[in-house]
Order: C-alpha cells, then structure tokens, then sequence
C-alpha cells in the first residue's frame, strides 16, 4: 500500500482539490491512504482567531466568517448545492461556535488544539466528497481514533504501540473497499480530546500511517520539484536532488529545512520506507526518493534558514560562573515552556540560546529566567545553517550581515545573523 500527504498549498483552491483527485486517478487500483492538510493558510487564521478568542478581541468573528467564506467559495465550485458534504462542513464549523461561545477559561494550549485541529477536519471532508464525486471511492477517517498521544497540547507525543495497534486492526480492512481520506496534523487523548502534533505536522502522520501499516513507500505532494539545496523562496538557481540519504534529510530538517517536518524521516528509516518528495503539478516527475542507500552528491552546499529567531544570553546574578546546576535549571525552564533549542554556546560568565521566537511562549520563559539570572536577548534574527560548506558560499552568505554568534563543525557551520 502507498501512503500520500497532501499540504495546505496543494488544496488551497478548487483548482488545487481537482489535481489531488487526477493524481490520485493515476494510482487507480493501488491500496492508498491519503493524509490531508488544512487548505492553503487556514491554520494561521485558525490560530489568530484562537489568540483574538483569548485576548477579548472583536476581530474573532471577521476571521471565523471569511474562513467559512473560503471553504464555501471552494465547495460551491466543486458540487451541486445538495451535495451532503454542505452539511458536514457546517457542523463541523459549529465546534468552534461550542469553543468560543464562553469567555475562555481553559488552558490556551488545550483550547488551541480544540480550534486549530478544525481546519484539517473540514478540508479531509471536502477532499473525501470530491473524491466520491468523480468515481474514486473513498472513506473519511477521523485520525483522532488512530494516532493516540498524551495531553501535552500543540505538541502532543504519539503513543506509538497504541498508535500501531489501532491502525493495525482496521486500516488494513478499509483499505480494501477503497481510498481513505484522513487528517495529518492531528491526534487524540485517551480522554477522547483532540491534540496537534506541531505546526506543519502532517508529514508525520503520513510517516506514522506508513510505518505501523508497511508501506511499500510515502509521497508528499508539494509546490517544489523535490528536496532542493535550498529554499528556492529565498534562494535563486537551487538545484533538486535526485535521492538523499535517510540521515542527510534527518539532519536538513532537524536544522529547519521546512519542506518536510522534522518527525517525519527517522520512523521511515526505523521501517526502511523511501520517502517521495514531488511536485503536485507535475506528478509524472521523479523528484527527490530519500533512502537508505543513496551517494548524496552536494554539487552545491545546502542551505537553511531560520527567520524569527532570539538570541539569548544569560548570566548569574552574583557574577559566579554559569554551572552545571544553572544550566540543568536553565535547561528545565526551557523543557516546561515547549521551547525548542536551536544553537547553543557556553562560555565562563555566560550561556546564550538561539531558539524560535513564539510570543505566548516567550513572555512566561522570559519572566522564569529572569528570576534567577540577568538575562539580555535579541530578536528578529536569522539562523542561517549551511551543510557542506565551502569557503566561496560563506563568504557570500555573510557580505553584509552581522554575526551575533557562530559554530563551526567539520560539516556544518550555523551563524545567528542580524
Ligand atoms: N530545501 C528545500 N527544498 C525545497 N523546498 C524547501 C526547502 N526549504 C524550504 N522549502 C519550502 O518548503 C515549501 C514546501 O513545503 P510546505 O510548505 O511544508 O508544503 P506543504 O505545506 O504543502 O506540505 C516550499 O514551497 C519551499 O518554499
Ligand atoms: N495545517 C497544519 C499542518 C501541516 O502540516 O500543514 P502543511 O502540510 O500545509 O504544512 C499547519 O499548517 O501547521
């Protein structure tokens, strides 16, 4: 069987649910298990709704009536007003209307996920009727029976052996009458709530579905030709490559190379599963397989960048040096706030921190160290990661730009610049 994920960009128009359904034509006769993303940008409006609900502000309803207004423009142009699926979608839309009926006093994370999650559960319908609609026979699951996780909300951690056991006993039958639609992106708890896996997490669900069902391999469908050496939205003449190493891939996304998530490789590696990136637009093409045995030529060197980063520095009160006691608290503050660390360095006086700026997040970690150490930061910067580097590229790379700090390894070298 074959495992395929969709992302918002492939679904986010008519146009976009129309070339899902020829490429899946392609494939006709194949045991297929889809993953689907929310369409297009819907989960940044569904999270800045989730923050308006919570801060009291008006603009709520706006963002909620122009995200119904973007499914029914997409919808009216792919069925008969009578198609069912008019239906489905507006009682699913009615969970938020239940979420944000209250004035908000559950934890935000938890609400968060209660929100957000609703973009992949109206897309998989839409996806799954249009299917149905031009004779692929299809089944909509709802993932948040199968991809089981704890409570940690917004970065819910999958339960791997109830994971497997639940896909394990029904999938395998469903597959068999037919195409399952389901949602990446999402989970859910044993107390039946609804968790997210992390932005742009429905790689890994395509990854989880493929693993605990053997997939002969997973594509991700995407508006790229392949893995490129570099963004090509930041970065002119990029070149594809044809096939990467499980663990060159692992270490390109674990730097920030946002064409697949992170999670995503090293359960395929686990299960030897080749993963696919190729274009939506042009199926036929071979894009980049990523596998066990591949020569990973770097004709040129690959490049990641990280935008919205702070670089933090802290030091202790008392001028004493920063121990292994300060850095095991440190370290624990920045674990309980979900704060991801992306470059580090330590010094005698001081220990500085590159990671994501995410304003919830920040505020509370911020207050937390500032209770034990003189903490001073900067905000806005880039992290720019380059693998495989050679002397001409680094020298082009940093024309122009500040350093605020920089490590250097055999193969790879990161730089936080301004
Ligand atoms: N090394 C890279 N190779 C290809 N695309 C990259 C790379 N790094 C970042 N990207 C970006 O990843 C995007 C595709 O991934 P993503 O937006 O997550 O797709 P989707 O959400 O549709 O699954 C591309 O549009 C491109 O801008
Ligand atoms: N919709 C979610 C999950 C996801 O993976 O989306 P995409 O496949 O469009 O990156 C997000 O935007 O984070």
């Amino acid at each position: 069987m074959l495992v395929f994920k969709f992302g918002g960009a492939s679904v986010k128009d008519a146009d976009g649910v129309v070339n899902l359904a020829n490429v899946i034509k392609k494939f006709e006769g194949q045991e297929l298990l889809i993953v689907v993303s929310a369409m297009g940008k819907t989960t940044n409006a569904l999270e800045k709704l989730t923050k308006a609900y919570f801060d009291g502000d008006d603009t709520l309803h706006s963002i909620f009536e122009d995200l119904k207004n973007y499914h029914y423009t997409i919808m009216e142009q792919l069925f008969e007003p009578t198609n069912p699926v008019f239906d489905e979608v507006a009682n699913t839309f009615v969970e938020i209307d239940w979420a944000i009926e209250d004035e908000p006093h559950d934890d935000f994370d938890f609400i968060y996920d209660q929100i957000v999650s609703i973009g992949e559960l109206v897309s998989t319908r839409i996806v799954n009727a249009y299917l149905n609609e031009v004779g692929l026979k299809s089944a909509w699951l709802d993932v948040r029976g199968y991809v089981q996780t704890d409570n940690t909300y917004r970065e819910g951690t999958v339960q791997w052996d109830k994971t497997c056991a639940a896909i394990q006993k029904d999938i395998p039958v469903l597959l068999q009458k037919g195409i399952v639609v389901t949602q990446g992106f999402l989970g859910g708890t044993s107390e039946n709530f609804t968790t997210t896996l992390g932005r742009e997490g429905s790689d890994y669900t395509a990854s989880i579905f493929a693993s605990c069902l053997g997939a002969e391999s997973v594509t991700t469908w995407k508006d790229v030709p392949g893995v490129l050496n570099a963004d090509p939205k930041f970065f002119e003449d990029t070149v594809k490559f044809d096939e990467l190493s499980y663990t060159e891939a692992i270490e390109m996304t674990y730097y920030g190379a946002s064409v697949i998530h992170p999670k995503t490789i090293k359960p395929l590696q686990n299960a030897k599963i080749p993963l696919l990136v190729k274009p939506f637009n042009d199926p036929e093409a071979p894009g980049t397989i990523i596998h066990e045995n591949s020569a990973n030529i770097f004709i040129k060197p690959v490049i990641i960048l990280k935008h919205n980063q702070v670089l933090l520095s802290l030091s202790a009160k008392d001028y004493s040096f920063i121990s292994e006691d300060h850095l095991s608290n440190i370290f624990r503050m920045f674990a309980q706030n979900q704060v991801k660390v992306n470059m580090m360095q330590t010094s005698a006086l001081s220990f500085s921190v590159c990671f994501d700026y995410k304003e919830d997040r920040f505020k509370k970690l911020f207050d937390e160290l500032s209770a034990g150490f003189k903490v001073k930061y900067n905000n806005n910067l880039t992290l720019i990661t380059v693998r495989h580097y050679s002397a001409d590229w680094l020298n082009e790379l940093k024309a122009g730009k500040t350093i605020l700090l920089e490590q250097l390894s055999r193969n790879t070298i990161q730089m936080a610049v301004k």
